[in-house]
């Protein structure tokens, strides 16, 4: 690795600079090859047109720091920035072999084979190693960020979306709370449920592996709308086994792991770099010798790239293909489809137009090309569209598994679009809090506001003030743990446990001059997300401080006044059997407030899964999206959860009376009619571990059931919110 001492020498005056040709483009920056002349050495130079930029300043300004703190050699650093005019240069080494999509797309568009893949995918871990150790999540990891230099070395690239996990106060608080590219986005990313953390990224390493294997994305060639509907609803993407059989198992396996809708459940970046598929990877010659070797100069690449896009662009348009414009943004290897939060907005405008149904064809940079209604489901939960690892997908991507989207897209959805689109309509209820809700000891000294505390932003340079260099008084702040992280003292805070890090368990592929970074643990980046979505610290405190808010909205809720949430449910008493009812032989019994139907009294005592994919998933009829019904489904569920809670309490009632019971009786759920009939002697002791486990389960129900109520709450606040916005 070039030292940092020499870097530093990088003059900080565009003079010094000569610009050659375009080597990349971005959302808002161009990408040129460039001589330093004094130290007579290529560059890239980044230039960012701070105009159009907007408000994201911030985002520039962490994306700049960031390069300039991390030192890893698999992550791309800056040498140096600074303004010129209304625009930001960012000296970088030049990466000759460009990006790992670019060389696809010029070479390799049906996908890369498995030892370049093992061996760009580790490469790109070691950095993310690396960076989670360090608190930061990438958000953007994908095949465009992955920059490969002449020798076949790789740097992941591009912080524009960065985030910090120690970052607090209003830095969290950004309404711009979607971040990254849909097609490599998390679904928690896109849930905005329980905040995400390091986990998003093992996702989109995964997204990146497919990217890989296969060329393109999957789901790259539908809107992010409809990429959003896909991720949150879909089984996780995957290799097929019969289409992607010029692949190992333990790719395959390794991607299965990387894409569990449960972000609990997906390896952490240092546990992944210790994968059997790893061993596939070689080394940098490799890549040099068999990605590189032949390709025309970048420039050339770029260019050609560019005129194709163009064209097709036009082709598209004279033909009103949208879909395939939308395939372009991708093959621009660029964020392109990072989220429009104004083309969001429009969209969810349509999403809550009960009357129109909504199409998500039609939603592409607000082109209303197909018409297309859709019928509601009830509201079904972020787990019940969690596939178990290691199921892939029968088709390519899993596309052909999309199921009919005139019906059952939004099945899942429905019960996340809401909270999906959260992040569009600034909801942070708990933002007054936000700010007080920093782990423990993950102090963040307040004064460093956005703008001032890079140190880099002079004041006196032209507008908007920005020279780059590290400041170590901005980095010299208190060791912030990578929430999640299995090395690091949750308790450790302030300057003093700098030492502390010393003493941590390291992982191998952290480089030692990693030590040199002890004091660089907290990087007064700001952030773009709120505060709760960092840190399962603040996570938890923030859901704590929540409660008590929705049970407040909750109790205070009057219920007549609820509108669409009666509309369903108390046209007429609930609770009355009508004689229709009676005659059909539909309801069977009234038990407290609910009726039982013979489908019910005949079910068995649902596991956990078998609730969530029970009965509450069968739809509604009708096309229109409305929130009388999901706040119906929504009221079905709770009661479908109480009947079952009943049901439970009657069986242990049973297995009291009946000290008799086999245990094998509780495998799964079990009717209360077999359950008696099980009357084989069994001792005391396993009656009261049997016990225990029904007690367990009536636990595990009761806390769903108190998620689901708090759910409710929340989309009743979003569907208010949305009724209000429409009014
Ligand atoms: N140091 C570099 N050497 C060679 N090519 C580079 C370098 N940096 C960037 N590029 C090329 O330029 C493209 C755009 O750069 P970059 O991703 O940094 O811009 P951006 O505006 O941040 O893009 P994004 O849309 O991903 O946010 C990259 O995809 C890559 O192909």
């Amino acid at each position: 690795m070039e030292s940092y001492e020499s870097e530093k020498r990088f003059p900080a005056n565009p003079e010094d600079y000569k610009l050659y040709e375009e080597i990349g483009e971005g959302v808002s920056a161009t990408v040129y090859r460039a001589h330093c002349v004094p130290l007579d050495k290529i560059v890239a130079i980044k230039v960012l047109d701070l105009e159009k930029c907007n408000n994201d300043l911030d985002g520039i300004r962490r994306e700049v720091q960031t390069m300039s703190l991390l030192h890893h050699p698999n992550l791309l650093r800056a040498y140096s920035s600074f303004t010129s005019g209304h625009n930001l240069w960012v000296i970088m080494p030049y990466m000759s072999g460009g990006s790992a999509l670019h060389i696809m797309k010029n070479s390799f568009p049906e996908g890369f084979d498995e030892p370049v893949i093992a061996t760009l995918l580790r490469e790109v871990l070691k950095a993310l190693v690396y960076l989670h150790y360090h608190g930061h999540i990438h958000r953007d990891v994908k095949a465009g960020n992955i920059l490969i230099d002449g020798n076949g070395a790789v740097k992941l690239a591009d912080y524009g979306v960065s985030a910090c996990m120690f970052d607090t106060g209003d830095r969290q608080r950004s309404r711009n709370t979607f971040v990254g590219t849909p097609c490599w986005m998390a679904p928690e990313v896109m849930q905005q449920l329980h905040g995400y953390d390091f986990k998003a990224d093992i996702w989109s390493f995964g997204i990146t592996a497919l990217e890989l294997a296969h060329g393109h994305a999957p789901f790259s060639k539908y809107p992010p709308m409809k990429v959003l509907l896909m991720t949150l609803q879909n089984a996780p993407p995957g290799l097929d086994y019969e289409r992607d059989k010029r692949f190992s198992r333990s790719f395959k396996e390794l991607v299965a792991t990387c894409l569990v809708k449960d972000p609990k459940k997906r390896p952490s970046s240092e546990k992944l770099l210790k994968h059997p598929f790893f061993k596939h990877a070689r080394s940098p010659d490799y890549l040099a010798k068999t990605i590189l070797e032949g390709l025309p100069p970048l420039g050339d690449r770029f260019s050609d790239l560019k005129a194709k896009e163009a064209n097709i662009i036009h082709n598209k348009l004279a033909n009103g293909d949208m879909e395939q414009l939308s395939q372009q943004e991708y093959i621009k290897g660029i964020s392109g489809w990072n989220f429009n939060l104004e083309d969001l907005k429009a969209q969810a405008a349509l999403l809550d137009s009960a009357e129109e149904g909504f199409n998500p064809e039609s939603t592409y940079n607000g082109v209303n090309k197909v018409k297309r209604n859709f019928n509601l489901r009830p509201a079904s939960s972020f787990s019940e569209i969690t596939n178990p690892p290691g199921s892939y997908t029968s088709g390519e991507d899993g596309i052909q598994d999309i199921p009919d989207w005139d019906g059952q897209f939004v099945s899942a959805f429905q019960g996340q679009n809401l909270q999906a689109l959260k992040a569009c309509f600034d909801v942070c209820e708990d933002e007054s809090t936000a700010c007080n809700l920093s782990p423990k000891g993950l102090s963040t000294p307040e004064s460093l506001s956005p703008l001032r505390q890079s140190g880099q932003f002079t004041p006196g340079s032209s507008s908007p003030n920005v020279q780059v260099q590290p400041s170590t008084s901005d980095v010299l702040s208190p060791l912030r743990q990578p929430a999640g992280s299995q090395h690091v003292n949750t308790q450790t805070s302030g300057i003093s446990n700098c030492e502390n890090s010393a003493s941590m368990e390291r992982s191998a592929s952290v480089p030692s001059n990693i030590t040199n970074m002890v004091g660089i643990q907290k990087f007064p980046s700001g952030s773009l997300i709120p505060d709760h979505v960092l840190s399962p610290f603040r996570n938890a405190a923030a859901e704590n401080e929540r409660e008590p808010l929705h049970h407040k909205h909750l109790h205070s809720k009057n219920y007549n006044h609820s509108g669409p949430l009666l509309h369903h449910s108390l046209k007429r008493d609930p609770l009355k059997i009508t004689s229709e009812e009676r005659a059909q032989g539909t309801i069977v019994e009234q038990r407290g407030r609910f009726k039982v139907t013979k489908q019910d009294s005949i079910s068995k005592v649902p596991s956990s899964a078998n609730l969530k994919a029970g009965p509450v998933s069968k739809p509604p009829t009708g096309a229109t999206v409305n929130s009388n019904r999901i706040l119906a489904s929504l009221q079905f569920l709770l009661n479908q959860n109480a009947m079952q809670k009943e049901e439970i309490n009657k069986i242990i009632t049973c297995v009291e009376q009946n000290p008799g019971l086999h245990k094998d009786s509780f495998d799964g759920a079990i009717e209360l009619s077999q359950a008696q009939q099980f009357i084989a002697p069994i001792t005391e002791k396993e009656m009261h571990a049997q016990l225990a486990i029904l007690q367990e389960s009536v636990l595990n129900l009761s806390e769903e059931l108190h998620r689901i109520k708090l759910k409710n709450a929340q989309l009743e606040q979003q569907i208010k919110a949305l009724t209000k916005r429409d009014r």
